[in-house]
């Protein structure tokens, strides 16, 4: 370990002379193998460049992070402190690969060694916001991040005894059956959640662990409690935990064993609690006695900032005082950081990660019952309402005007209500970043499990509906064409969650994902061919028909219903028993005069209807993964 120097700044050259490569997966280490890790950070920089914001002005750079130099130690807490925007979030992302490296100067080593892309494995990252499923209860949440981040190779057996040894150290004992909660359901309380994120992130032990405001939001007793559990992990077991705090408690700082100061992103203090008066001395400033020193400091840090002389004087102390005490050649390696989002290895394999994740989906659903029977019952009214509205219609050109209808309503119901699956989206997109950035599982298998487990429920609403629409409407009484409406309808409905799901991986908010979703949809009605043919939509509005998620569906219904009548059906009869002639366009007489009026052929059922419908539900997949991809590989530039 490198010299701490009592009074003052540390010389960061620390490390662990004997360690060497870091194992492939950090969860298959026995806690003996397990290495420590101590950090060491030399003149990390970060600077961001800021658009002009007028025509004429310059972009200017602000610096966030100024020439930090820290070290946080195996068996250690460091508290990394200071006044509102001082930088302490950003430092903490520095230091965990939470900011592309490309951006940062500077030089961050694991015991002495660069940074490589196993740090990702070795250290874990708990979010200020507490990002858990409210459905589950507290031994369900700890008991799925055991699957997915202990190895393969451990047994059920053995991951919940690990689930168990957790919620002892966590002291959730008394909750461990309770549900997390939300707004709508009462659950476990805020110290509860918080020791339960904790405790998702360190189920695979990891030697490194980073926490934004652990205790924000917690009152004192709450927050005493998650610091001390931290301190016992840190002591007992050796990891290294860095911390941002605001305003710790006197009992609180008692469990820290080092500070790091900032102000305006420079370092103001680094070392431990008991010297920090003495560095205040120095500086010239009285500390006195029986005061909360680092409350202290902050308000002196405060005080400065607001006044004539500001923070230099206090600045340029700490430089000498860090100069003083060993100084350093500052390299700038930029190139030695771990890139995030670089390939990872997984506890589990494919399957097992897809067959959990499915498992926990599923559970989210049917902890939901108020969802689902409100979506069924919807089906019923629906379907009822339809049915009543368009009873039994006939060959005539009400008939085929109603048929239409009542496919393009039904249509319009599927994709237009799959907005209100947004919000569930959104919220579960916040979930999957904290667990794919930190390498919990692959894209893939979210992606397939978020597929696969709606599929019985998207069946069981559109049968309810058909078994009731499409007897009461009186349509084709085949059973193939029965049967093939369903398919088409249960495509349809897979499809506009797929649309809804790849917008809820890319818009910033909800406001903004209903609104495309809602937009572009009602575009895709528009040019379907049910409004205006497709020979009367202009050219450089065609690609919109083809895009269409109303037009595979819609056509396919209406072959279906038309395939299934004679071929010498008169759709428009004439009191005298003949029938109007062909090619009407306002009372179209036969199969294909009312199929060309929706812009529909004979024959497209399987090509392209059915065909191109599956395609888009697979390309949309497609584009949501990749665009979930981006969300895990999410730095700050
Ligand atoms: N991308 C950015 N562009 C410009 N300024 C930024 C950017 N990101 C952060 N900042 C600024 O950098 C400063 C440090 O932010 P940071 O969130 O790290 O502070 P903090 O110490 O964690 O603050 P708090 O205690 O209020 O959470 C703030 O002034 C913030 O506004």
């Amino acid at each position: 370990m490198g010299d701490e120097v009592e009074n003052g700044v540390r010389v960061v050259d620390v490390g662990d002379a004997e360690a060497g490569g870091i194992p492939r997966n950090v969860s298959e280490m026995s806690f003996e193998q397990k290495k420590q890790y101590n950090l060491s950070i030399s003149g990390l920089t970060y600077k961001v460049v800021t658009k002009a914001k007028k025509k004429g002005e310059e972009a200017t750079t602000k610096v966030l992070l100024n020439n930090i130099d820290a070290e946080a130690r195996a068996g250690e807490i460091l508290a990394v402190v200071g006044p509102s925007g001082a930088g302490k979030s950003t430092f903490l992302d520095a230091i965990a690969g939470r900011i592309n490296p490309q951006s940062l100067e500077g030089q961050i080593l694991a015991n002495q060694k660069p940074l490589g892309s196993d740090f990702k494995r070795i250290s874990g990252y708990v979010m200020q916001d507490d990002q858990l499923f409210p459905r589950l209860t507290v031994r369900e949440t700890l008991m799925f991040s055991a699957r997915l981040r202990l190895p393969g190779t451990m047994s059920h057996k053995e991951k919940q005894d690990r689930v168990e040894e957790m919620i002892q150290v966590l002291g959730l004992k008394s909750c461990a059956e309770t549900r997390i909660g939300d707004d709508e359901v009462r659950g476990i309380s805020g110290g509860e959640k918080r020791r339960t994120s904790i405790g998702v992130d360190l189920i695979h032990d990891p030697p490194v662990l980073f926490l934004d405001e652990p205790t924000s939001g917690l009152d004192s007793t709450s927050a005493l409690n998650v610091v001390q559990i931290l301190h016992n992990i840190a002591s007992t077991r050796l990891r290294t935990i860095v911390l941002t705090i605001h305003q710790p408690s006197f009992r609180v700082l008692e469990l820290i064993h080092s500070f790091l100061v900032l102000a305006r992103g420079n370092v103001i203090y680094h070392g431990s609690y008991a010297s920090m008066p003495g560095y205040f001395e120095e500086f010239g400033r009285h500390v006195p006695d029986d005061v909360n020193v680092l409350e202290y400091t902050l308000d002196a840090i405060e005080e400065l900032q607001n006044s004539e002389e500001g923070l230099q004087p206090l600045l340029t102390f700490a430089e000498a005082k860090n100069k003083s005490v060993g100084g350093r050649t500052l390299a700038q390696l930029k190139s030695n950081m771990t890139l995030a989002g670089e390939p990872i290895d997984f506890a589990s394999g494919f399957p097992a990660e897809t067959a959990t994740l499915i498992d926990r989906n599923a559970r989210n659903i049917l902890r939901t019952p108020e969802l689902l029977i409100w979506r069924l019952v919807l089906q019923v009214i629906v379907a009822l309402t339809l049915g009543s509205l368009f009873f039994n219609v006939g060959d005539t050109p009400k008939g085929v005007q109603q048929r239409a209808s009542t496919f393009a309503f039904t249509l319009a119901f599927y994709l237009f209500t799959a907005t209100e699956a947004l919000p569930i989206f959104l919220k579960e997109r916040q979930i999957f970043i904290r667990e794919t950035s930190r390498g919990a599982y692959r894209t893939s298998s979210y992606v397939i499990a978020n597929f696969l487990v709606s599929l019985p429920f998207y069946m069981l609403q559109v049968l309810l509906f058909q078994i009731i629409a499409y007897w009461m409407v009186g349509l084709a009484p085949t059973a193939g064409g029965f049967f093939y409406s369903i398919l088409i309808l249960f495509l349809t409905l897979t499809l506009a969650n797929a649309y809804v799901n790849f917008w809820s991986a890319i818009v910033p908010n909800f406001i903004a994902g209903n609104t495309i979703v809602t937009a572009t949809t009602s575009f895709f009605f528009l040019f379907s061919g049910f409004f205006v043919p497709k020979a009367k939509i202009p050219g450089y509005w065609i690609w919109l028909h083809y895009l269409s998620n109303f037009k595979y569906p819609l056509d396919g219904l209406l072959v279906n219903e038309y395939t299934a009548r004679p071929a010498d059906t008169c759709f428009a009869p004439l009191t005298n028993g003949t029938c109007v002639a062909t090619n009407n366009p306002t009372h179209p007489a036969t199969r294909d005069d009312v199929l060309s009026k929706y812009s529909a052929k004979l024959g497209s059922m399987w090509w392209p209807d059915f065909t191109v419908l599956l395609i888009l539900i697979m390309g949309y997949r497609v584009f949501f993964y990749f665009a979930l991809r981006m969300q895990s590989k999410q730095t700050r530039k």
